[in-house]
């Protein structure tokens, strides 16, 4: 048993209308005031407009709010984009970042995912970086090259436990119902934490949360939460649904 505080933390992606997302929020701080409540950290990162909206409806909860990017500039003429110092400013105290869609969507390489987290961090953010391998890189016995490269080249500069999270999220398993089996899951982790000895020590090794992401589901919660290496999860559909999202951050206890 580690001594690592599990975060389930919900990634809304680009779902949701003012109306229906307050009333997420709200379902979520309800579950929050009856209890039990899991005595694990949470954290919701719905778009950015909502975030805002969402944090208010979250207020009297403990659950935080958090983003799902940032630019790697503290400001300045990048029309579209959002800063780092605004979403600390608006009560954010995380963002994900190098999504696979992202990377996908936006063509994002790790050296931007790197400067991204870098600018999470000067913010006073943590940084959720995530790493994952396509369906054809783990067919074609990739897998460890690619989580570990994507480690190597997106761990920002300055990074300890406080400040990152790992995410692993295979891609092949995002949004298709398709879990990675424990005996997977667990060995992206395990090797992710061992390169992690090599890039911070062991002692920030040890400590630093990795969390799993890919089709996590309230019936697959629990057997995810319990192996050696798995830290939380990163809930993509299921956290669209207040009883759902309940579900895994309070599955195994
Ligand atoms: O991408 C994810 C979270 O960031 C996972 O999404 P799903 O839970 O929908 O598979």
């Amino acid at each position: 048993m580690s001594n690592r505080r599990i975060l389930i933390a919900g990634n809304w992606k680009m779902n949701g209308l003012l109306a229906d997302s307050v009333a997420l929020g709200r379902d979520l701080a309800a579950r929050w005031a009856a209890g039990p409540r899991p005595d694990r950290d949470l954290l919701i990162c719905p778009p950015f407009p909502l975030i805002a909206p969402v944090a208010a409806a979250l207020a009297k909860s403990e659950i935080e709010i958090g983003a799902q990017d940032c630019h790697p500039a503290p400001s300045g003429a990048h029309t579209g984009d959002v800063a780092a110092p605004l979403l600390a400013d608006l009560g954010c105290g995380a963002v994900i970042l190098g999504h696979s869609e992202r990377r996908a969507d936006h063509g994002e390489s790790d050296a931007l995912v790197k400067a991204k987290a870098e600018a999470a961090l000067s913010a006073g953010l943590t940084a959720i970086v995530c790493v994952g391998e396509t369906l054809a890189e783990r067919e074609a016995g990739h897998t460890l090259d690619v989580t570990l490269g994507q480690l190597r080249g997106s761990l920002p500069d300055g990074a300890n436990p406080a400040t990152v999270v790992i995410a692993y999220e295979p891609v092949w398993a995002i949004g298709t119902g398709r879990v990675a089996t424990p005996a997977q899951a667990q060995e992206v982790h395990a090797a992710l934490r061992a390169e992690l000895i090599e890039l911070l020590g062991e002692s920030a090794a040890a400590a630093t949360r990795i969390l799993y992401g890919g089709s996590m589901k309230p019936d697959n919660a629990a057997d995810l939460l319990a192996l050696p290496d798995v830290d939380g999860g990163l809930i993509g559909g299921a956290s669209l649904k207040a009883a759902d999202f309940w579900a895994i951050a309070c599955a195994g206890l």
